[in-house]
């Protein structure tokens, strides 16, 4: 195997599959022997109303608490967690967080199910580092936070252009333009993580416990003009300068999704995109600006923008067939 330009290993690797619910100890517990670092991704993403908030806690959170249990009963000391930008916000209150890093005072309130789970998770996977694993050495975990992942698989940016299709190639802004939401490229969030698993034995003093927000250099954009760096080239248009409907009929909108989930939850699954919390998260600006990831691990983004543009577009244009 040779070296890559990131002096990673390149070339075949061998993978096993082993199919698990991290809801299920014993079935963590035997993914997780023998393994020298984890990376734990796996939850219920879910700000739509599909899942109990029950089952959301018992994913994300029981779950998380049996990664842990299982790195400890397993003697593995490296653990890495994919938690969220929803850990800090946005808030229930809508303020803005403008270019945040990890250090920047933000007033993190919760209710949904999701972000509540999310930071509960996150709070258990850092309370871990220390934690004497068999062996008797210390756990050595962190966090990465994302802000909204696109990209490859990305599958609401699939939603949005197969809804403009149906629209006759329009797209009708919803949102200001002059609320930026944070975005990061798929592939730099997992190569933050490879990075993370390789450094965090070496440098545990210094990243142990420690929270780093996933970032690249996309550019900071409302959701929906950020969305169309990818839909416009694949024929889309947003038309409006400006919202289409007033915020106070979108509010009034959402509240009716939100009764109507509850109305029909007997009889059947109403989950619109357009509910009173994914209304507040697409409306209040929330963006990062840090360096700490570079400082720590020596992190650089693996993707340019150009090429997680280019990326994302092919595969929006690829999904068109199966769209129409
Ligand atoms: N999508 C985003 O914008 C975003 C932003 C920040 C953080 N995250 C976090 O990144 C991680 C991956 O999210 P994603 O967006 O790729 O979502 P996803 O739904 O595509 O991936 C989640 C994965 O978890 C698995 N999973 C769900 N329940 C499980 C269970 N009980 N046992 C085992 N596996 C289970 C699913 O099979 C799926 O492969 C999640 O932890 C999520 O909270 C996502
Ligand atoms: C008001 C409508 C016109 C627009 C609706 C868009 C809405 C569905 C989008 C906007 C922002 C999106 C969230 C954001 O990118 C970040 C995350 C964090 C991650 O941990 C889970 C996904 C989530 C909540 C995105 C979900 C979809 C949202 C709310």
């Amino acid at each position: 195997m040779e070296r890559g330009e990131n002096g990673g290993l390149k070339g075949p690797v061998q993978v096993t599959a082993i199919q698990g619910d991290v809801t299920q100890a014993h079935e963590v517990a035997a993914a997780v022997t023998g393994a020298h670092v984890v990376i734990h991704t796996a939850g219920l993403v879910d700000v739509f109303g599909r899942a109990s908030p029950k089952t959301i806690y018992e994913v994300n959170v029981q779950g998380t608490q049996n990664v842990i249990e299982a790195c400890v009963q397993a003697g593995t000391r490296l653990l890495v967690y994919t938690s969220s930008m929803e850990v800090v916000g946005p808030n229930t209150k809508g303020h803005p967080f403008y270019r945040g890093n990890e250090d920047t005072p933000y007033e993190a309130v919760h209710k949904h199910p999701y972000p509540c789970s999310k930071a509960l998770a996150e709070r258990l996977v850092l309370e871990a580092n220390g934690k004497k694993v068999r062996g008797g050495l210390p756990l050595v975990t962190c966090a990465l936070r994302p802000t909204g992942i696109y990209g490859e698989g990305h599958q609401i940016m699939r939603d949005f252009y197969r809804q403009g299709l149906r629209l006759g190639g329009r797209l009708f802004r919803a949102i200001p333009a002059s609320v930026e939401h944070g975005r990061v490229y798929v592939g730099n969030v997992a190569w933050m993580h490879v990075l993370v698993a390789r450094e965090l034995e070496q440098r545990a003093a210094l990243m142990g416990g420690q929270v780093y927000f996933c970032y690249d250099r996309s550019p900071y954009k409302s959701y929906e003009d950020f969305n169309m760096e990818f839909l416009g080239p694949c024929g889309l248009r947003l038309v409006g300068a400006r919202p289409l409907l007033p915020y106070w009929l979108l509010v009034l909108l959402a509240t009716l999704n939100a009764l109507l989930q509850w109305l029909l939850r007997p009889l059947l699954v109403y989950a619109p995109l357009l509910n009173p919390y994914t209304l507040a998260v697409a409306n209040t600006t929330f963006t990062v600006s840090t360096d700490k990831a570079q400082r720590h691990f020596g992190y650089e983004p693996l993707f340019s923008w150009e090429d997680s543009r280019t990326r994302t577009i092919l595969w929006v244009q690829a999904s068109e067939g199966s769209a129409r």
